[in-house]
């Protein structure tokens, strides 16, 4: 019993010393991984924000978009928070009362005045952009569209935002900025991967951009946008085509066949079953078909459907101008354009057609598409109003017609093939946000992309903490074994005395 409670009280490792030693290396590790956990602990996010007003032709949408406070040069950082339908029309149908363009965009910004923080009220900033219904308005009355912007102002000003003015986009930036969107959001710029081509259709005009090894800009200037981007160049092809929005071409194609200002169109875009009538002066209202206006036509006339895929094909392609090209090569009507490259987005009415035609999926061969959109439009009107009750009339009657188009205008007007159409991905958002124009305008304006990459240290966070944090425990076990003449000698067979 004695030997055994001397044992006891010689055992080495119940010195001061290493006991000492003990308690100091278990504070040093709970010390250094408590500082390695909170220096990791996410903190609270603070965000800003930015709101930008698409004003389009047919309708206006307010975006609200915000970012971490902390770091505005992030890729893919800033995402879409809010977006809010305006009721009623596009601002340039109000030309002939104005004030009521400003009250129409209320609503929204009350919804925009109660998402951002009121602490960063003052200083968001708010834009609004107009496209091509402005762009039309302002080509047919300049001094109308003058006043709708002051109306706008006017009604924006009220509004506890930092607002940066509201001006009309060439098309040039709303084809360059709707490319900055999508690869933007894609991660495409800063990671220097290959970018993706922007297919834009809007009411009254239409956006392709894209990136080609062959167009540096010298062919035409005048299509030609210069981006450096995260030390990165880019040679940006882009055009608008100012009345070929899928609206302003349901009116040219119509105006087509009204030359002789007869009383009844036999239409073979529109379903069988279809008679509406319409005025002639609401299909020329536009400077896109007011030169077509035939002398001596009744006042209205009756659209009849038709419903014949091919055919309405026939007319869709007389819109277009294929005969001249003054360059190596063109889409339509005398536009140069180089060799389609690498994989494009298309969106805005691309998609919602697409959508409600079920051919958003690009694998599908383009024959089996137009057998599909043939027997679509062959379709009795009546069905196809029983089939789809919810769908807003106006929009039901074209899809036959905007499928065409679209069909259309990529294959003839852009030389899409049936190899490079899968190429084609017909999106509406990506990772939250939607794809359009206005992203990319408000980084834009607000500096959010650098011109060069930025630097960075050479490892992540976490990585440089777990490394810290094995090193300190490597000299923190060295240390031990040096003072290791100071330990006590303990003997396997302790002597009992
Ligand atoms: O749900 C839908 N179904 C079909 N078309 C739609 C739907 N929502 C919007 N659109 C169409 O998308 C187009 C949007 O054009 P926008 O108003 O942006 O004109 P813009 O870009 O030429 O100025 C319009 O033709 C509008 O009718
Ligand atoms: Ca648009």
């Amino acid at each position: 019993m004695s030997a055994q409670r001397d044992m006891k009280e010689k055992n080495p490792w119940h010195t001061p010393v290493t006991i000492i030693f003990s308690v100091i290396g278990v504070i040093a590790i709970v010390a250094l991984v408590t500082v390695a956990v909170l220096q990791n602990r996410p903190l609270p996010q603070k965000y800003k924000y930015g709101i930008v007003l698409d004003a389009g032709s047919s309708h206006t949408a307010l975006y609200i978009y915000e970012w971490p406070a902390e770091k505005d040069n992030n890729t893919g950082r800033v995402e879409q928070t809010l977006s809010c339908k305006v009721d009623g029309p596009g601002i340039s149908s109000y030309a002939s009362a104005p004030w009521k363009a400003g009250k129409s965009l209320t609503k929204c910004l009350e919804q925009a005045r109660q998402k951002v923080p009121v602490k960063r009220h003052s200083e968001t900033p708010l834009y609004l952009g107009a496209t091509a219904g402005m762009r039309l308005l302002n080509l047919e009355d300049s001094s109308a569209s003058t006043k709708v912007f002051q109306a706008v102002e006017e009604a924006l000003q009220k509004f506890p935002f930092s607002f940066q003015g509201a001006r009309i986009l060439s098309g040039q930036e709303e084809g360059a900025f709707g490319w900055v969107t999508v690869n933007y959001l894609d991660d495409r710029l800063e990671q220097n991967l290959q970018t993706r081509g922007a297919l834009d259709l809007g009411g009254a005009s239409t956006q392709i951009s894209f990136v080609s090894d062959n167009f540096d800009g010298s062919d035409s200037p005048d299509n030609a946008v210069a981006f450096r981007l995260y030390g990165n160049d880019y040679n940006l092809y882009t055009h608008s085509f100012l009345c070929y929005g899928k609206d302003q071409a349901l009116r040219k194609t119509l105006a087509q066949q009204t030359k002789s200002g007869p009383g009844t169109i036999l239409d073979p875009c529109f379903h069988p079953g279809y008679t509406e009538t319409k005025n002639y002066s609401v299909l020329y209202d536009s400077p896109c078909v007011s030169d077509r206006k035939p002398q001596g036509a009744p006042a209205t006339f009756n659209h009849t459907g038709k419903g014949n895929f091919s055919r309405c094909q026939e007319v869709v392609k007389r819109i277009f101008n294929f005969t001249e090209c003054k360059y190596s090569q063109c889409s339509f009507n005398e536009v140069f354009q180089p060799r389609l490259q690498g994989p494009f987005g298309a969106f805005s009415a691309y998609y919602f057609v697409m959508n409600f035609l079920n051919l958003t999926d690009t694998s599908i061969p383009l024959e089996v598409v137009t057998e599909r959109l043939s027997r679509y439009c062959a379709t009795p009107w009546n069905q196809v109003k029983e089939q789809h009750p919810g769908v807003k009339l106006k929009y039901l009657a074209e899809y036959c017609f905007s499928g065409t188009y679209i069909v259309t205008l990529l294959t003839k007007g852009y030389n899409f093939t049936s190899e490079n159409y899968p190429n084609i991905k017909f999106i509406k958002k990506i990772k939250g946000s939607d794809a359009g124009w206005t992203l990319g305008y408000m980084l834009n304006l607000t500096n959010m992309i650098p011109a060069e990459a930025p630097d960075s240290p050479p490892l992540p966070y976490a990585g440089y903490v777990s490394i810290v944090t094995v090193i300190a425990l490597l000299l923190f076990v060295l240390f031990i074994f040096s003072l290791r003449p100071l330990w006590p000698r303990c003997s396997k067979h302790p002597q009992i005395i």
